[in-house]
């Protein structure tokens, strides 16, 4: 049976809001059967609040087309390019509803991730499979995600020249002794046991690194907007206990750099440019956040390098380092829901009615 040839390419991404009114409707949409304290819910609110309720995801996914359309021209690859979300408009049920109605029959999903997770990979894959069935599945397209590039020789140039750039700005005397502090959104450790999240993080920090000629001593791999219930284990350590310990070591600068998120949305906004900063401050260490790839010319023609690797399917599939080119097709364990935890057997272990 052939298959049927792409007739699309579908941006698929995590929402944000764009307005006030939008910040708890899209934090309930986010939470929404997540083991998640109402507390740390209102918390991020506020987070969101202070930016106007105006998360930037959605304008850099926008940027991230408008700059995707000419690299894709550039590459010959000639498909119409649609964008849906999981959290917010435009939601994907939305976007698949109207590939169908123009008649769309095969799709590729660029997902904004560059890490495998429950998060970042699978539950995007179970939210096109959803959207898919709401919108009917002999109407829908058939819609297939794109491999990962977290070792991907652009990204990892890319990643690299970003935080060349912020090395700059350490005074010259004191940059041989500079850190780098590479970090990525924290996960429970029950959802990280279920994938290659932190190999492939680690991968891209030591790839990174070794293009920069970073020695292992001055750099490490940290977390950063840890969520869930204080109970349950997330990835560590914190981006912030990192900056106590190497000001306590003696570092006086370090970069941080977000290499776990592919543009400046507000958990880099907040979470490391007010808070990281703010300790770096009360410490007396030299913070300075390095950029994401954002629209990088070399990042976007990497992803149109990608797009046609796939729908061309060429055997040319560029990776550098240890691991090889991260698969096409996800096997069916690939990046499982964390196990449910279980339930508090201490007497009085659990909340009331939990
Ligand atoms: C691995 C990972 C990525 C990186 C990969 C990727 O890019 O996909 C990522 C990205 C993002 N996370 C984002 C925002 C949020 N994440 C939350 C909560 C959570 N994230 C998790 C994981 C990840 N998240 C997890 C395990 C939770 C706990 C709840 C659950 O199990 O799902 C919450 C709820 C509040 C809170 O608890 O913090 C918010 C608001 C935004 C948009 C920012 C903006 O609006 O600009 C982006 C790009
Ligand atoms: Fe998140």
């Amino acid at each position: 049976m052939a298959e049927l040839p792409y007739d699309a390419i579908l941006l698929v991404s995590f929402g944000g809001p764009e307005g006030p009114d939008d910040v708890l409707p899209f934090l309930e949409n986010v939470l929404r059967g997540r083991p998640v304290p109402r507390e740390r819910m209102l918390e991020v609110a506020e987070h969101y609040r202070s930016f106007g309720g105006v998360s930037p995801i959605n304008q850099q996914c926008r940027d991230l087309i408008t700059a995707l359309r000419p690299a894709l021209r550039e590459a010959q690859v000639e498909l119409p390019i649609y964008w849906g979300n999981r959290n917010w408009q435009p939601m994907l049920p939305d976007t698949i509803r109207q590939m169908a109605d123009d008649g769309i029959r095969r799709a590729l999903a660029v997902v904004t991730s560059s890490f495998s997770s429950y998060s970042g990979c699978r539950q995007y894959r179970e939210n096109i499979e959803e959207a898919r069935r709401q919108v009917g599945e002999d109407r829908a397209p058939i819609v297939t995600k794109m491999r990962v590039w977290y070792n991907h020789p652009d990204w990892i140039a890319v990643n690299a020249e970003r935080v060349r750039d912020a090395l700059r700005t350490i005074p010259a005397d004191r940059l041989p002794s500079a850190r780098v502090a590479f970090s990525a959104h924290s996960i429970p450790e029950a959802m990280a046991r279920n994938c290659d999240y932190v190999a492939q993080l680690t991968e891209s920090c030591r790839l990174v690194a070794e293009t920069l000629g970073l020695p292992e001593e001055r750099w490490a791999l940290v977390y950063q907007s840890r969520s869930g219930r204080p109970e349950d284990p997330w990835l560590e350590p914190d981006v912030r206990d990192h900056l106590r310990a190497i000001r306590s070591a003696g570092a006086t600068d370090v970069v941080v750099h977000p290499i776990g998120f592919t543009s400046d949305h507000i958990e880099v906004l907040f979470d490391l440019d007010e808070e990281a900063r703010r300790t770096g401050a009360e410490i007396g260490l030299n913070v300075v956040r390095s950029a994401t790839a954002g629209t990088h010319p070399r990042f976007v023609a990497m992803l149109a390098e990608l797009i046609k690797e796939r729908i061309t399917a060429s055997p040319v599939r560029r990776a550098i380092g240890r691991c090889g080119p991260s698969h096409d097709v996800c096997p069916p364990l690939c990046c499982l829901p964390p196990a449910r935890p279980s339930r508090p057997s201490a007497p009085g272990g659990g909340p009331p009615g939990g």
